[in-house]
């Protein structure tokens, strides 16, 4: 049952999400069935479960991407399911996906202040003259992202890791309320895996975060409350500690590993 139905109002806070027994068909298959799931404001929260478990799908779902069959999906007080993808994006939720959005032939500072105007739906071409404003909130992210040091290079030669905090600075940057992460630490080296850690936590002071992560170590490590999904539900939700007590949890992932020699 949900906190909500049984606890006062009062006592707690407003959820930034509320999805309600969500279903998503694909064709007949259910890869998200009776989905219950929120969030609070300045949350970093990690999903985990195994391959098929529904995690990309419903982050797909909360960017509009992938529309419900059935279900409540709220973000503050708008119904989300009535939304299309882009009017989404405009409401305060970026989605960052695994396929490069940057232009590798512009610098880190031009890619930045290309997303910061795409926000505002101005025509603005790159030449156009910068806002003080704006000057100081291209300087507060890139502190942010740790590219500093690296504004005027071309985002080409950046390291995979330093392109993918440029992803994020760019998704930063148009201020969203909620933010969507895929993997954010894939394919970086040990050192660039510890920095996004520490990034994630940065910007949960400000922003929701949703994490989608393989990498249990990493969860380990850097996440605070962790969901875990299976086949299309939420299984358990709670503290790392508490996940890698369950006895589900365990089996739900052996289980999964013994079939397929993981
Ligand atoms: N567009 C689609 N059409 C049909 N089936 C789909 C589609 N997208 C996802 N699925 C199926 O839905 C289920 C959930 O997929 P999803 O990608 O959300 O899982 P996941 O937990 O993110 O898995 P992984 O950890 O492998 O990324 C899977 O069985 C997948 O094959």
């Amino acid at each position: 049952m949900h906190y909500h139905e049984t606890s006062p109002r009062k006592t707690i806070s407003e959820p930034i999400v509320l999805v309600e027994q969500l279903e998503v068909d694909f064709d007949g298959f259910k890869a998200i069935r009776g989905l219950d799931f929120s969030l609070e404001a300045g949350e970093l929260r990690f999903l985990i479960g195994p391959n098929g478990a529904g995690k990309t799908t419903l982050l797909d779902v909360l960017c509009g991407k992938v529309k419900p069959s059935g279900g409540r999906v709220l973000f503050r007080q708008t119904d989300l399911t009535r939304h299309q993808e882009h009017q989404i994006a405009q409401l305060g939720i970026g989605r960052k996906f695994q396929a490069p959005s940057i232009f590798m032939t512009l610098t880190v500072q031009e890619n930045l202040l290309l997303s910061m105007r795409q926000k505002r739906g101005l025509l603005s071409t790159l030449v156009a003259k910068t806002t003080p404003e704006q000057r100081s909130r291209l300087h507060y992210y890139l502190e942010m992202i740790a590219l500093t040091d690296k504004a005027k290079e071309k985002a080409g030669a950046l390291s995979h890791g330093e392109k993918q905090w440029l992803e994020i600075g760019m998704l930063l940057i148009q201020e969203p309320e909620l933010l969507l992460l895929d993997e954010p630490a894939a394919g970086m080296t040990d050192s660039e895996t510890e920095k996004t850690g520490e990034l994630l936590h940065r910007i949960s002071d400000q922003k929701t975060v949703v994490v989608v992560e393989h990498d249990m170590e990493f969860v380990r490590q850097f996440a605070k409350t962790v969901t875990v999904m299976h086949e299309g539900t939420v299984l358990r939700e709670g503290t790392m500690q508490d996940i890698q007590n369950d006895d589900k949890v365990a089996e739900v992932y052996l289980g999964r590993r013994g079939e397929r020699h993981e």
